[in-house]
């Protein structure tokens, strides 16, 4: 058996994903030789700005995609919420291994409750939908920026720099660290996750037939059926990163459900879509449909055009 290169991002999180990952195909595969090569991405190397105001899309997966298709490496280990959602040319997810928690996780200095937070606190997050959803929870606060990789920014709010801070829970978990930093999990009802979020991707070169069937026996057909459908939905209604936009898809007695989330910045509008439907690329779009038609599909055009002006 040949011997399989596996690309991933440097940072302790995407390392730690990767190995685990790794340890689950080698089970499978114990002869197989598997190996790492670290790759450092724009999204690595841009620290300073955020993320959303320097293109968003793909800043964390092109360099991988590149060295994929230059055969440096053979597979590219990705949180799937990270990948844009339509791939370039010639390759594919091929695989959707068991998700880990999609809920946000809430981490604050004492352990302070969200909803006991005083006023005037500031809560750091980069993400626009984290940010959108936080003020129209509480208007009383301030939601300020963060980037870095999760232990920077555990580290800068226990540093006082932020009185909370909001991180997906499973990050946390493949770390090992929930227990003790995190103060409380959202319910994603009330507060939906990113899409995809806690998932990761794994994708080949779509001509690789040998490893996409190696991959077949670490996936989850479930978490793909459902990430399927809130990628079709972010495919639909975005893609730039730039809107505040969730959702998730659960199966329940076997209905599967997609809710979707479009939201202004501030936090003043939000638009939810809940629908049901056996297909996930059916369900993707027509909640995505439904979204069109009770107007939130203008908030994106707006913010788009805004950008286009800058
Ligand atoms: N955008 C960065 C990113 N990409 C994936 C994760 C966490 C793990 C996941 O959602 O799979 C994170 C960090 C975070 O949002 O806290």
């Amino acid at each position: 058996m040949r011997k399989i290169i596996v690309g991933s991002r440097r940072s302790g999180l995407a390392l730690t994903q990767s190995k685990q990952f790794i340890k689950k195909l080698q089970a499978q595969f114990p002869e197989a030789e598997i190996e790492i090569k670290e790759i450092v991405t724009k999204g690595d190397r841009i620290v300073d700005v955020q993320l959303s105001k320097v293109g968003g899309k793909g800043l964390f997966v092109k360099e991988i995609e590149e060295a994929l298709k230059n055969k440096e490496i053979d597979m590219a280990i990705h949180s799937l919420k990270d990948v844009p959602s339509v791939l370039p040319e010639g390759f594919v997810i091929a695989c959707v291994p068991e998700r880990e928690d999609m809920r946000d996780a809430f981490l604050s200095n004492n352990k302070v409750l969200f909803k006991d937070l005083p006023k005037d606190s500031i809560v750091g997050t980069s993400s626009l939908r984290r940010g959108a959803q936080l003020l129209s929870m509480r208007d009383d606060i301030t939601v300020n920026w963060v980037r870095g990789n999760i232990d920077t920014r555990i580290k800068k709010m226990e540093a006082g720099e932020y009185d909370a801070i909001l991180l997906a829970a499973a990050g946390l978990k493949r770390m090992g660290w929930s227990d003790n930093v995190v103060t409380e999990y959202f319910d994603p009802e009330e507060f939906i996750p990113a899409i995809a979020q806690g998932a990761l991707g794994i994708e080949v070169r779509e001509d690789d037939a040998e490893l996409i069937e190696m991959l077949q026996t670490v996936h989850s057909v479930d978490d793909a059926t459902c990430t399927t459908a809130e990628r079709t939905f972010l495919k639909r209604m975005d893609g730039s990163c730039q809107v505040p936009i969730g959702g998730y898809a659960t199966l329940e007695d076997g209905e599967l459900y997609l809710t979707g989330l479009i939201m202004s910045e501030d936090g003043n509008e939000r638009y939810v879509v809940k629908k049901s439907h056996q297909d996930p690329v059916k369900l993707g779009n027509l909640v995505a449909d439904e979204m069109e038609k009770i107007g939130a599909k203008d908030i994106i055009d707006m913010i788009n055009e805004n950008n286009a002006g800058k």
